[in-house]
């Protein structure tokens, strides 16, 4: 069989198979080989192993040799409106180089289509090694986090009333894992794009490996209390630099949670303040996040963004339905959608803040768009007027791209907190 997507047959130069437990670590180590060979710490590899779903997972052979991998977490992700929705957390993909571009990742993608699909998940979501790789299969760029590099010899922080309230204290970032698991289980449904963590992933917040650190501390812990009660947490490391004219450190923030805008401003204000360095680098922060209205001089900050958590609606009507709209919609969508065919046509979509409906309609279309696109504005970071500024979604009714992309829109930028 060819596939409309890609040409391609559908039979490539490798057999899939789920994977057995026992296969793990060949299956693991075909995946450090297609990433190029580096080793990587015990403890990240036990890491992984653990979270590892083997009856969600393939392995591509080549007769004795397996040489592709692919595993699929079973997610929840929060949507705009804070439902908690089932999404396969696409993971793991690899390809080894004796046999690249023979169609093993499209029949891997195939295949895991079908499998989340037949799993009754409206959705996939993956981050991707190049963001290249994965729009032929559907998945869109769906939320974007933001990397800064603030020169904090220079620029100062002015912080709400009351921020003196907060006590800051060290604390082992293992000891109090679970204590700060419970504050970043409070954020989940406050922002889309956020992910339930089952058991287990909270390690990944405090992996320490002491080969990996490249001159920089141990990861350090400080937690946020008021009136007796923790109200957040920055885990970050210090990488000391002395030069002929002083100190030179800097300081690199790894996650921070705070319930509210002072214990916040009083984690920024720690960061920003600690002796001995003049730089604070922060990585795939959200874009609205609060830090940035509290700047002296935000030209000092050296902003980029970086694509985050793409997005891939498996079931286009029940993924409509999960999530809210923040103004009323009702509009019809003409979807294109060449390797799920079954999303393939026209849905009515109605909704308002309180639910939606989106089901099958032989209406004439008011927009047109493929299931790409609607995966890059289904959580509401990317506008589909500036989709359709760039040709990438046709307005059919008049008004109807306005009404549309206020609906989908949202008020809190949806943010990824951690690959996976
Ligand atoms: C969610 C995650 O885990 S992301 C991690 C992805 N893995 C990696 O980056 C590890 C290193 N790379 C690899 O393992 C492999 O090169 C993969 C998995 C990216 C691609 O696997 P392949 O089996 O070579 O892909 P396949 O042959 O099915 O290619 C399908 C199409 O995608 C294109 N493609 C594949 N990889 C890339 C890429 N890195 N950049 C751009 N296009 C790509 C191919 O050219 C092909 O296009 P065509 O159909 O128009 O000819």
């Amino acid at each position: 069989m060819t596939t409309e997507a890609t040409g391609r047959e559908d039979s490539p130069a490798a057999d899939l198979r789920v994977l057995r437990p026992e296969d793990w670590d060949q299956w693991y180590d075909t995946l450090l080989r297609a990433f190029g060979g580096a080793g990587e710490s015990e403890e990240e590899r036990a890491l992984w192993r653990g979270l590892t779903l083997c009856e969600r997972s393939l392995g591509a052979w080549d007769g004795g040799e397996l040489v592709g991998t692919a595993g699929a977490f079973d997610f929840r992700l929060t949507v705009p409106g804070g439902a908690s929705v089932p999404a396969a957390g696409v993971t793991m993909v690899g390809v080894v180089a004796t046999h690249r571009r023979r169609g093993v990742l499209t029949s891997m993608m195939r295949r895991q289509l079908d499998d989340v699909r037949d799993w009754g998940e409206p959705l996939a979501v993956l981050t991707a090694s190049e963001a290249a790789i994965y729009g032929r299969f559907g998945y869109g760029a769906a939320t974007f986090g933001l990397t800064a590099e603030i020169d904090t010899s220079r620029v100062r922080l002015s912080v709400p009333a009351g921020t003196d309230d907060v006590r800051l204290r060290y604390a082992s970032p293992v000891d109090l894992l679970d204590l700060c698991e419970g504050l970043y289980a409070r954020k989940v449904p406050l922002r889309a794009g956020m992910l339930a963590r089952r058991p287990g992933w909270e390690q990944l917040g405090v992996l320490d490996p002491e080969g990996e650190r490249g001159g920089a501390s141990p990861l350090q812990c400080v937690i946020a209390e008021r009136g007796g009660e923790v109200v957040g947490y920055v885990r970050f490391r210090v990488r000391p630099e002395w030069t002929d004219t002083g100190h030179n450190g800097q300081v690199e923030l790894q996650d921070l949670v705070a319930v509210d805008a002072v214990s916040e401003a009083a984690l920024w204000r720690f960061l920003f303040g600690i002796d001995l360095t003049t730089s604070l680098k922060v990585r795939g922060r959200p874009l609205d996040e609060a830090w940035q209205y509290l700047v002296s001089d935000i030209r000092r900050c050296l902003l980029r963004v970086r694509d985050g958590l793409y997005v891939r609606l498996v079931d286009v009507g029940a993924a409509l339905e999960a999530r809210t709209y923040q103004a009323p919609v009702d509009v019809v969508l003409e979807v294109e959608d060449a390797f799920c065919p079954w999303n393939s046509g026209r849905w009515r979509l109605t909704g308002d803040a309180k639910g939606a409906s989106c089901v099958r309609t032989e209406d004439a279309a008011d927009l047109a768009l493929s299931v790409r696109e609607l995966g890059a504005a289904y959580l509401g970071g990317v506008s589909l007027a500036s989709l359709a500024a760039a040709g990438r979604v046709r307005e059919l009714r008049q008004g109807a791209l306005g009404e549309a992309s206020m609906g989908f829109g949202s008020a809190v930028a949806p943010w990824l907190p951690h690959g996976f």
